[in-house]
C-alpha cells in the first residue's frame, strides 16, 4: 500500500542506519549562483533549488522518498541555502543534548530537533550555534524556539525556528539521540538529507546530485 506523502516508509528508520545511495536528480539544475554557497558547501551536500528539485521529482514525491515540511519556520543565520545529512534529536524545553552535538564535529550534517513545537521557552542560544558554525555544521532545525537571535543571524551556519523566546531551556539533558520525529507534518529519518533555501525545507530519503 502506497504511504502518505509525508510519511516515511522506509525501514531505516526503526533501525537508525545510514541509508548510502545517492539519487541522481532529473534536473538540468547547476550549483547554486551564490558564492559563498559554493565555498561553503565543500564538505557537504550541493545547494540545491528545492522549487526545481520538486519540479523535476514528482516520482519521488509521489512515493514519499521526497518530503516538504509544512512552511512554519523563520530563518535565521547567514546560509538560507544549506544542505546535508540529518541527525535527529527530539528534547522538550531542554537544551542540554543540543549542546552536547554541537560540540562534536558536524562534517556538514544538519541537526533536526523536535522541540515538541514549544512557544514556552529557547532550546537553541547563540553559544552553541557559534560552536555548530566552528565546527563545521551546515545547519540546524528547530521545531521550537531560539534566543540570541541578532548573534546568530551574524554566524555562518543555516537555522530554522519556530521564533524566538527569551526564557532559556532546562538543563536536566533529558531526550532521544537519533530517532524518527515528526515535525511541520514531516516523518524524519536520522540519515535522511535536508535540503533548505529561502522556498522550504525538503527531506530525502538519498542524497540528491546534479
Ligand atoms: O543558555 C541557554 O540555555 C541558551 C543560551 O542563551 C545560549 O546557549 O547561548
Ligand atoms: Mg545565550
Amino acid at each position: 500500500m502506497r504511504q502518505p506523502m509525508s510519511g516515511c516508509p522506509f525501514a531505516h528508520c526503526q533501525r537508525g542506519n545510514q541509508p548510502s545511495r545517492a539519487r541522481k536528480l532529473n534536473t538540468n539544475h547547476q550549483r547554486h549562483s551564490n558564492s559563498r554557497c559554493q565555498k561553503s558547501s565543500l564538505m557537504a551536500a550541493l545547494p540545491l533549488a528545492t522549487a526545481e528539485v520538486c519540479d523535476a521529482n514528482t516520482h519521488l514525491i509521489s512515493s514519499g522518498e521526497l518530503r516538504a515540511l509544512q512552511p512554519l519556520f523563520k530563518i535565521y543565520g547567514r546560509r538560507q541555502v544549506f544542505s546535508g545529512p540529518i541527525v535527529t534529536l527530539k528534547v522538550f524545553e531542554d537544551n542540554v543534548l543540543i549542546r552536547e552535538f554541537l560540540e562534536e564535529k558536524g562534517h556538514g550534517r544538519v541537526l533536526v530537533v523536535d522541540g515538541g513545537g514549544s512557544l514556552r521557552c529557547a532550546i537553541l542560544g547563540g553559544n552553541p550555534v557559534q560552536q555548530a558554525q566552528n565546527n563545521g555544521w551546515a545547519g540546524i532545525v528547530v521545531n521550537g524556539c531560539i534566543r540570541d537571535v541578532d548573534e546568530i543571524n551574524g554566524c555562518d551556519i543555516g537555522v530554522r525556528a519556530l521564533g524566538s523566546h527569551p526564557f532559556k531551556a532546562n538543563k536536566k539533558g533529558m531526550g532521544e539521540k537519533h530517532v524518527a520525529i515528526t515535525i511541520a507534518g514531516t516523518r524524519i529519518c536520522d540519515g535522511e538529507w535536508l535540503y533548505a533555501d529561502t522556498d522550504g525545507i525538503l527531506v530525502s530519503r538519498t542524497e540528491l546530485t546534479v
